[in-house]
Order: C-alpha cells, then sequence, then structure tokens
C-alpha cells in the first residue's frame, strides 16, 4: 500500500517556503496543496495556482482541517485539497504557519513530514520581503504582527517533529532539499 505523505514547509515569513515548495515542483514534480485566503493577491499571483482567494463570507463557506488568522487575514487548508494532491501524488507539499505545521504534526502523525525555514539575520528577511515587492505598509504591519515574532523561532510543539533547515544560501538549501526528497521517496518506495 502506498504511503501518502505531506512536507510541510513551515518557517517565518520571508523565509522562503513558497520558494521551496515551487523547488520541490519543479524539480520533483512535487505538487503543493492550494489553500485559501482572505488576504487580497499579490503582483503576479494567481487565483487557484497560488492561493484560492476568498472574501469573508465564501472563506467561511469551506471545511478547514486547519485555519488560522495571520497579520489580520485569514487562512486555511481543507482535507479535501489534501485528498487531491494524493491523488496525484504519494508525495505533496503544502506551505503553512507555525500553528498550522502543529496540527499537522498532531493530526497526521508520520504522514506529515515538517521542514522548519530559518534565516539567522532578522534584518535580510524583512529586506526580501521588500524586494519581493511587498508595500512597505504591509511589511510594517506584519512585522508588528504577532505572528511574525511567534514564527521566528522553531516551537515547542514542533521540536523532534520537524528538520530545521537554514535557507540563507540558496545552493546549500537545494542540496539539502535534494538529500531529504531523496530520503523521503525512499520511505514512500519501500513502503510499497
Ligand atoms: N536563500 C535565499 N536567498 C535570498 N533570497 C531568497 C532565498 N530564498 C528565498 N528568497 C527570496 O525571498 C523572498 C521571500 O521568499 P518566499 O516568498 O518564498 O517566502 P515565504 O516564506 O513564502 O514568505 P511568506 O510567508 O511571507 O509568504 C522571495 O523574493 C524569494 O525569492
Ligand atoms: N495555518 C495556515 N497557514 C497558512 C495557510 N496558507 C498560508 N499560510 C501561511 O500564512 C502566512 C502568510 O502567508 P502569505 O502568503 O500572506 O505571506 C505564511 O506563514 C503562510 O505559510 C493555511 O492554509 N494554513
Amino acid at each position: 500500500m502506498t504511503t501518502n505523505q505531506v512536507i510541510v514547509i513551515t518557517g517565518p515569513t520571508g523565509s522562503g517556503k513558497t520558494t521551496v515548495s515551487h523547488y520541490l515542483k519543479d524539480h520533483f514534480n512535487i505538487p503543493q496543496v492550494i489553500t485559501h485566503t482572505t488576504r487580497a493577491p499579490r503582483d503576479g499571483e494567481v487565483d487557484g495556482r497560488d492561493y484560492y482567494f476568498e472574501t469573508p463570507a465564501s472563506f467561511a463557506t469551506k471545511h478547514y482541517l486547519e485555519h488560522v488568522t495571520y497579520s489580520g487575514n485569514q487562512y486555511g487548508s481543507s482535507r479535501e485539497g489534501l485528498a487531491a494532491g494524493w491523488s496525484k501524488s504519494p508525495l505533496v507539499s503544502i506551505v503553512l504557519d507555525t500553528a498550522g505545521a502543529i496540527t499537522y504534526a498532531r493530526e497526521l502523525g508520520r504522514q506529515a513530514v515538517i521542514i522548519y525555514l530559518e534565516v539567522p539575520d532578522n534584518r535580510a528577511l524583512v529586506e526580501r520581503l521588500a524586494k519581493r515587492g511587498d508595500h512597505p505598509e504591509r511589511i510594517k504591519k506584519r512585522v508588528a504582527s504577532q505572528e511574525y515574532q511567534r514564527d521566528q523561532q522553531l516551537p515547542a510543539g514542533l521540536v523532534g517533529h520537524a528538520t530545521a533547515l537554514v535557507n540563507d544560501d540558496w545552493t546549500q538549501t537545494r542540496a539539502k532539499l535534494d538529500a531529504l526528497v531523496h530520503h523521503y521517496q525512499q520511505v514512500s518506495d519501500s513502503a510499497n
């Protein structure tokens, strides 16, 4: 029997979660589970590809495995989204804040492979957001949020469950990701 697994990519804002998720899709064909949010799309973001962009009313109609408020906006991931991902591949990825990652660890146990990304230089994180094109007011609000501060450290609920990975040098990050994916693909194969 195939063991379905989900690579949960978590960490502070700007740490590179989305970049890692795109890398896993482009280089290993690992589909990303698309989540729902009430925040407005950033330049270049597409509904159904980057997020399902919702109004507060449409957000409330979905069935979530978990949902959170992050810097004033709502985000949620559904069991249906996970099942749709697993119908394409036994190994999928999802990008979540640390509260969501803790829920996945609790609900899915060993099926959730958690990667916590960190960037030791806090200023570098904020510079990345500006470079990404985030509006200065939005960066200010996000950096002031309780969720931003919380996600700067690996939470106690993920200790022993998450692999921490420093993402300050993309070449090194890629090498570490390649090793991790090969490991989990072998685990998945040996279960078949
Ligand atoms: N190793 C790296 N070195 C320099 N820049 C990077 C690195 N990894 C990612 N970036 C850049 O940092 C910016 C933020 O990355 P990304 O959007 O993937 O972060 P995120 O963790 O998904 O952020 P958020 O939680 O705010 O959505 C992007 O412009 C990305 O290209
Ligand atoms: N717990 C959840 N966190 C989610 C979900 N979708 C995204 N996120 C996280 O929210 C913040 C902000 O995202 P952004 O795209 O506005 O920068 C970030 O940490 C994402 O990882 C979700 O469904 N559940």
